[in-house]
């Protein structure tokens, strides 16, 4: 019989009264363990060596299972102190004596009583005189996962994990050994073949190709996983919005990060003294403060429709500053590129019906949580049009967001100094079932327009694309989607949704 050196190799490493580990295998036969392992399935294929597969469990100590197996669990360090004290005590007291403090108290009360050490009730903590917490059984576990025994008590070994007091670990072992046929085989006598593995410039060139034999790929053998770069999931749900805006008739706006607040929020009606334009709201520069360049007619008009108003509009008579309007901020919102793009200075003088939108980096001086990160992506758009409604932007919004498979849209009313109308979206989370809220949008107000020069309607709105991603993929904590925290794992695999 004829077989590839590799198989031949761990053929005769084999052994059929014992079976052997692949690694072990890998060691004799001096091969790689992946050469070995697509070997070995190809000769179970001929029947010639047998292949079981075992999977086991491991566990480790994290810092905080260490720790506590030195010094002892929170809820056992409590019992003993509450003990000595006799069967009941002062909570606060014992708390203190047992040198509990910050999360280790809710994590000692807490399994206190799950595992019957007692009870607490208002300020009073008893202690169970049958409890013995030299016997708890996560210790012993603790205790003895730390010197190497493997542990069968799944429940605790799970309580442990969710604890974060250890790692659990499965690595699988095969191990291969020679049938009948195998020894057959061998007996009969197994020969090297001349197959060749890869095709070379030679065997190319030389024209060789035609007459060696290839050496069969077996594509199910196991190997190792090799990780290339990708582009993160957030950036490509980027692309796929702007091709679905584009798809509907969209253009794409393009604009500075770094703004006058002139264009953030003046060109807005937002007026100066906005809670919003304080330092808490914004990112303001050190460094260059002012911008050089702004259009002095549209920063007269702007002035005028904030202190005195336009149409039928009172403004806000208060103060107006142009070297306020100057300074330059990290835009909190992309609503600038809209006022750019109207204002005629970006690709012209607009004629509707025009449609526009970015999908760009906002900054904002919030506080981190859940929901909030310091900058997003939001999804800006504007369609100008004439008798524009509001039944227009909800309809442009079902189009939009039926995309991505959203189609439970809410509405709210709500109060932009720019828009009136104003609407902000929600939308239903998949997991929670709560109402996340998604986007805000309206139609600009004349206050807006008409010092911008634009003489019809238009309706705008900026969304939130870390939102739109937790409503597709189910994300509780905007963290979990980028950020220092993020599982390499889930942006290796995740796909975008729509
Ligand atoms: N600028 C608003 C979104 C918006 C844009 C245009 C019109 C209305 C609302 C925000 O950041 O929340």
């Amino acid at each position: 019989m004829k077989l590839p050196a590799a198989q031949v190799a761990v053929l005769e490493a084999a052994s059929a009264n014992d079976a052997q580990p692949m690694d072990h295998l890998a060691e004799t036969a001096d091969l790689e363990p992946a050469t070995v392992a697509g070997a070995a399935f190809a000769l179970e294929e001929e029947g010639l060596v047998g292949v079981t597969e075992r999977v086991e469990t491991s566990a480790t100590l994290t810092d905080e299972g260490r720790q506590y197996l030195e010094n002892g669990l929170p809820e056992t360090e409590l019992f003993r102190v509450v003990r000595e004290a006799g069967t009941e005590t002062d909570l606060g007291s014992a708390i203190d004596a047992a040198d509990l403090d910050g999360p280790q108290v809710d994590i000692a009360l807490s399994n206190y009583a799950r595992k019957g050490y007692g009870s607490v009730e208002s300020g009073t903590i008893t202690a169970d005189p049958d409890a013995d917490p030299d016997d708890d059984p996560e210790r012993r576990v603790l205790a003895a996962l730390a010197d190497g025994e493997s542990i069968a008590d799944e429940a605790v070994l799970d309580r442990l994990g969710s604890r974060n007091l250890i790692n659990r670990h499965e690595d699988t072992y095969r191990e291969v050994w020679l049938t009948d046929d195998g020894i057959t085989a061998l007996m009969e006598g197994v020969e090297t073949a001349d197959t060749v593995g890869e095709v070379t410039p030679e065997l190319l060139t030389t024209g060789e190709w035609r007459d060696v034999e290839f050496a069969e790929y077996n594509v199910e053998a196991d190997a190792e996983q090799a990780h290339g770069g990708r582009i993160h999931v957030l950036r490509r749900t980027a692309e796929r919005v702007k091709d679905v805006l584009v798809g509907m008739g969209f253009e794409e706006m393009d604009g500075p990060h770094v703004d006058a607040d002139f264009w953030i929020n003046d060109c807005l009606f937002m007026p100066q003294d906005h809670p919003a334009r304080t330092h808490w709201g914004r990112f303001e520069m050190e460094q260059p403060t002012e911008i050089d360049d702004l259009p002095a007619d549209l920063v007269e008009r702007v002035r005028a429709a904030h202190r005195d108003g336009v149409d039928d509009g009172e403004g806000y008579h208060s103060p107006w500053d142009e070297s306020f309007a100057r300074k330059l901020a990290l835009r909190g919102h992309t609503t600038s590129l809209s006022a750019r793009y109207l204002s005629g200075l970006e690709v012209g003088e607009l004629e509707p019906p025009q449609r526009f939108f970015s999908v760009e980096k906002v900054y904002r001086n919030d506080t981190l949580d859940a929901t909030h990160l310091l900058e997003f992506f939001q999804i800006e758009g504007l369609v100008m049009a004439e008798n524009l409604s509001v039944r227009d932007l909800m309809g442009t919004f079902t189009e939009f967001y039926e995309q991505f498979g959203i189609t439970d849209l809410e509405f709210k009313p709500t109060y932009n100094p720019y828009t009136e109308p104003s609407f902000e979206l929600f939308g239903e989370h998949p997991v929670t079932g709560e109402i996340v809220e998604i986007g805000n949008s309206g139609l600009f107000r004349p206050e807006m327009l008409e010092p911008l020069g634009v003489d019809c309607d238009v309706m705008a709105w900026g969304l939130a694309l870390e939102r739109l991603l937790m409503l597709t993929h189910g994300f509780e904590d905007i963290r979990d989607v980028h950020g220092t925290l993020v599982d390499l794992d889930f942006l290796r695999n995740a796909e975008v949704v729509y």
